[in-house]
């Protein structure tokens, strides 16, 4: 299913001309009954991109795509997409915005077909429920009712609605919760294909592995705030965080002489097992030490650091923990 073309959304000339962003989002504040949930943002989705928003429960994700679909109505800030304001100009965003909320539902007695038939008719030139239908992998099961197909199906129901209308833009939200691990690989594949037929895709999730993978740039949100925006190599190169080497020699190895590489931070022995720390170029310089004097390492593993790491770095704790707190 994830190999069908995607082509259907390609933009056409009857859309306003985008802006230089995607989507702006400039200094977004919002605060609910006086307490601030989201917190002078800023950042820009540039066209053609899967962008991210990654961050715990709580974190403000919902309500800053939310108010970038002018379905709230910020607080302080400036929002724009293709140029359009969300709220000013909610009709002309509407034409090139298409919306997946978190929990989409959908009146369980209608079928995926008619669904997806129903949102046509907000559109001017929607796409062709069948070939929508069809290119989501939804054709076997367009005449079943919503409430009986799989949490795949519907979500894949919510996706069709969302592109219903050929977007230029689409917010996805929280798309994978839920899903079993195969029914989530098959969505991203279908995020992936929507980018590569030129739709712009901006993703909320609070899945590390979901935005490390489909991910061109992200924005790590915490507590209202934006931690970092780069790409997922891009945070992890920019949180300074080491690499770790480990291997094994009975050789003649005495730790000073790795202690004293300029790359090397730190060394751990215990017996015949090396634990050693350092930057980036501190694999090249061991493995040369080592060459040098003839030792062939045994149980070679280096560690390199992960999103996981760069987010403990940068917001001081782990997504899970931040999980655990916001439940
Ligand atoms: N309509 C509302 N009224 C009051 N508080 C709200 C409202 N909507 C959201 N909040 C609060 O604002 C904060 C941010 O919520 P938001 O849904 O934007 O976060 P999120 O990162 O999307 O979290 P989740 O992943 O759980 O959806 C939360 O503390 C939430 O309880």
């Amino acid at each position: 299913m994830t190999t069908r073309s995607m082509r259907m959304t390609a933009p056409d000339d009857t859309h306003p001309r985008p802006g230089p962003h995607a989507v702006e989002v400039r200094g977004l504040t919002k605060a609910y009954d006086g307490r601030t949930v989201v917190d002078d943002v800023t950042f820009t989705v540039e066209e053609g991109e899967i962008f991210a928003i990654l961050g715990p429960n709580g974190a403000g994700k919902t309500t800053t795509v939310e108010s970038i679909a002018g379905l709230r109505t910020p607080d302080a800030g400036r929002v724009r997409v293709c140029g359009q304001d969300p709220v000013a100009e909610r009709g002309r965003v509407r034409d090139v915005l298409g919306v997946q909320l978190q929990e989409s539902s959908f009146q369980d007695k209608l079928t995926a077909r008619e669904i997806i038939d129903t949102f046509r008719g907000l559109y001017p030139d929607p796409l062709d429920t069948e070939q929508l239908l069809g290119q989501l992998g939804l054709d076997g099961v367009a005449s079943t009712r919503y409430a009986k197909l799989s949490g795949g199906q519907q979500q894949r129901v919510s996706i069709a609605v969302a592109l219903v209308g050929r977007p230029r833009v689409v917010i996805l939200d929280e798309l994978t919760t839920g899903l079993d691990p195969q029914a989530r690989r098959e969505t991203w594949g279908l995020v992936e294909d929507l980018r590569d037929s030129g739709v712009t895709v901006l993703l909320v999730t609070h899945f590390m592995e979901e935005a490390e993978r489909l991910a061109d740039r992200l924005a790590l949100l915490d507590r209202g705030r934006l931690v970092a925006v780069d790409t997922p190599a891009g945070l992890v190169d920019g949180a300074g965080l080491e690499q770790q080497l480990r291997f094994s020699t009975t050789a003649q190895l005495d730790e000073d002489w790795i202690r004293r590489l300029p790359e090397v931070s730190g060394v751990n022995r215990v017996r015949d097992e090396f634990v050693v720390t350092g930057d980036e170029r501190m694999l090249f310089s061991v493995v040369s030490l080592l060459a040098a004097r003839d030792i062939v390492p045994g149980r070679l593993q280096v560690d390199q650091p992960t999103l996981d790491d760069a987010f403990v770095a940068l917001a001081g704790r782990t997504l899970d923990d931040a999980q655990e707190v916001a439940r």
